[in-house]
């Protein structure tokens, strides 16, 4: 029988990227989808999803509570005030979420099937209802190393992270761009000409850095620069996004001391840089055992088909290891590997991501075809 799912927040950055790719996969042909709004309801429905009805109201729990599935990538306030209100009205339904609000809820579980599908069965199996989407970083962290975390090989890690503008929302990428036009604007006339200063140059780009660029969204500047915290400030030196590195790592492998995988110390520094969409970080993992980096290449290839190793050379890691090589791909480069003075068990890695795919709408729409029998 075709499932009624509920569509909220299908048209924000996140909610795009999963309307595309569940287009371009046919996803539609084998659900019923409602569209629902939080500031247009009785709008058209978008113009993809031919025959559904007009935008319902997303505040409407009555309506929300007669469908079985519900995704919303319309943020964690939303879900902060919808959720709870739909459990309370007795709303037993699947609930798909890409914000973070229900995450680490002991009746949640994080969504990565290539990762983790066993623990997604099991869960939908025991009568788990709620389902959220990973952090980005983590995401494409463990897309990208799988076969070293699954494989109970890693002991400890550090993840220095490298994160695009678009992990603060469309606003921030837009913001990115206009302060490159403006440093590009400061010295228009004197990069028009070869036998100008460098250092005028110079600067000129950081008086604009310091006092004219719009920085509403970052708070400071970021083109030409980075900012060295992400998300909130735990009040014991680490940033929320940072916290998040070790939790979700072991919650979505569902690491347990004499489990099939121990648990994994993570931790580590999050950047933002101006890259637009895909997140990279560097790693330095400590292995369980010697194994040769033929090895470790190995079970990274042998993972899940998106994640491939990039050959530990100065030209494979320009073309391959980056955001403009990974951005719009459902790939996972992983590169840089090699072993690390510290002795044997110690090696360095370097992974890139796209964070609106594997980092945000993939594992949901993935999610959904679990629930619908399709995948
Ligand atoms: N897992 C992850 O790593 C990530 C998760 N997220 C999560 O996803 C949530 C949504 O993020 P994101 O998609 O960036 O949010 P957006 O701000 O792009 O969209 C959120 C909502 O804003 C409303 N909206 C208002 N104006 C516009 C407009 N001009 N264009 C489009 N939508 C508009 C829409 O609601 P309506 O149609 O009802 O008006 C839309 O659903 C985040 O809050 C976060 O919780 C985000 C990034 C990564
Ligand atoms: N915090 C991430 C994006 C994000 O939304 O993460 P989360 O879903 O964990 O809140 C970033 O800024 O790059």
């Amino acid at each position: 029988m075709t499932s009624s799912v509920g569509f909220v927040g299908w048209r924000g950055m996140v909610g795009s990227v999963l309307m595309e790719r569940m287009q371009d996969e046919g996803d539609f042909a084998s659900i019923n989808p409602v569209f629902f709004s939080t500031s247009n309801a009785g709008g058209s429905a978008p113009s993809f999803a031919d025959g559904a009805g007009p935008l319902q109201d997303a505040y409407d729990v009555d309506a929300l509570a007669k469908l079985p599935i519900i995704v919303t990538a319309q943020g964690g306030d939303y879900t902060k005030k919808v959720h709870p209100q739909l459990r309370a009205a007795g709303w037993d339904g699947l609930w798909i979420d890409a914000a973070s609000t229900l995450r680490m809820n002991d009746d949640s579980i994080i969504v990565l099937d290539p990762v983790n599908r066993s623990v997604i069965d099991e869960g939908l199996a025991s009568g788990v209802k709620d389902f959220v989407g990973g952090n980005c970083t983590v995401s494409c962290m463990l897309m990208g190393l799988g076969g070293l975390f699954r494989n109970n090989l890693v002991e400890w890690g550090t993840s220095m992270t490298y994160q695009a503008a678009s992990g603060g929302g469309a606003r921030h990428m837009r913001e990115l761009l206009t302060q490159f036009g403006t440093l590009n604007g400061a010295v228009a006339a004197e990069l028009s000409d070869p036998a100008s200063a460098i250092l005028e140059i110079d600067r000129k780009v950081l008086a604009a850095q310091r006092g004219g660029v719009d920085a509403t969204q970052f708070g400071v500047p970021l083109a030409g620069s980075l900012i060295p915290w992400i998300d909130a400030d735990l009040g014991n030196g680490q940033s929320k996004e940072e916290w998040k590195a070790g939790v979700e790592t072991n919650k979505i492998l569902g690491t347990r001391s004499g489990g099939s995988i121990d648990p994994v110390i993570m931790d580590g520094l999050c950047v933002r840089i101006g890259a637009m969409r895909s997140h990279s970080q560097a790693l330095t993992l400590m292995l369980r055992e010697d194994l040769s980096v033929a090895e470790i290449e190995k079970l990274i290839d042998a993972d899940n088909e998106w994640a491939h190793v990039v050959p530990n050379e100065k030209q494979a890691s320009m073309d391959e290891l980056t955001p403009v090589a990974a951005s719009g791909t459902l790939d996972i480069p992983v590169g840089r590997i090699r072993k690390l003075e510290m002795g044997p068990e110690y090696i360095s890695a370097f992974t890139v991501g796209d964070q609106l795919l594997w980092g945000a709408a993939e594992p949901l729409r993935r999610m959904l075809k679990i629930a619908t029998g399709t995948l």
